[in-house]
């Protein structure tokens, strides 16, 4: 599904140069659900965004299916984004002043569908997430489990094929963490393929595969 050969990325901070990823080649099987875990700041979330399409190597190519992203200006990923991608991080990046019906449809807003479609869409997914009692409620009234389940609803309003996840139980309860993960396993059951950063061994041992990032490189440890 997904093949990174050569993948090389630094970033300049004053003088200094810092090599984050050094000629990374991964290949992500469809369907899979992976873990990757690593040492603060040994660039696992710039490999994300890279993934993601947020941002871009400096060297390397990114294929995913039949499509070079690397080859992609920011419009054409914004809209590889869009089709392919559900990115869930820490912080949910909910918007507050909205409520949890208008946070997951957000998404959809410059789609075609019509308003009954896009409340079908939305009540779907409350559903499947089974929290579809949240539906009318201020996100700023909401538990971080509540947030979270939000935040992966909005995430797959668009039924992307890949699920991006960056620390995503990183502020849970353990119970919350297990419930999050359930959903995860379900989603990956259903087809979908994950890779999940975290630096939780519990949210690693859920995954098929662990990969551990150290010196710009990725291994993979455990499968
Ligand atoms: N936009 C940027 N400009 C300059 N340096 C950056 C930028 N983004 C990340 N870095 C640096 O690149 C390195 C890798 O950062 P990254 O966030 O990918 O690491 P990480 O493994 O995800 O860390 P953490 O586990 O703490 O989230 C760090 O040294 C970071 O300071």
């Amino acid at each position: 599904m997904i093949t990174l050969k050569g993948l090389t990325k630094s970033y300049r901070s004053g003088e200094r140069k810092i090599d984050v990823l050094k000629r990374i080649n991964l290949e992500i099987e469809q369907g899979d659900m992976l873990a990757i875990m690593g040492r603060s700041g040994t660039g696992k979330s710039t490999l994300l965004n890279i993934l993601a399409g947020l941002d871009t190597a400096d060297q390397g190519t990114y294929q995913y299916k039949q499509v070079k992203i690397s080859d992609m200006n920011g419009n054409e990923r914004a809209r590889f984004r869009k089709q392919n991608i559900g990115f869930i991080i820490q912080n949910y990046t909910l918007i507050d002043s909205k409520n949890v019906f208008e946070n997951i449809a957000l998404p959809l807003r410059y789609s075609k569908l019509s308003k009954g479609e896009i409340i079908d869409k939305v009540d779907r997914v409350l559903a499947d997430l089974k929290i579809t009692e949240l539906k009318e409620k201020d996100v700023d009234m909401l538990s971080g489990g509540e947030m979270q389940r939000v935040a992966i609803a909005r995430a797959l309003i668009q039924d992307p094929d890949l699920i991006l996840a960056d620390e995503p139980t990183g502020s849970l309860d353990e119970q919350t963490e297990e419930e999050i993960l359930n959903i995860f396993k379900k989603l990956n059951q259903e087809g979908k393929t994950l890779v999940i950063v975290t630096h939780d061994q519990v949210v690693a041992d859920w995954c098929y595969k662990i990969y551990y990032m150290q010196d710009g490189k990725v291994d993979l440890i455990a499968s």
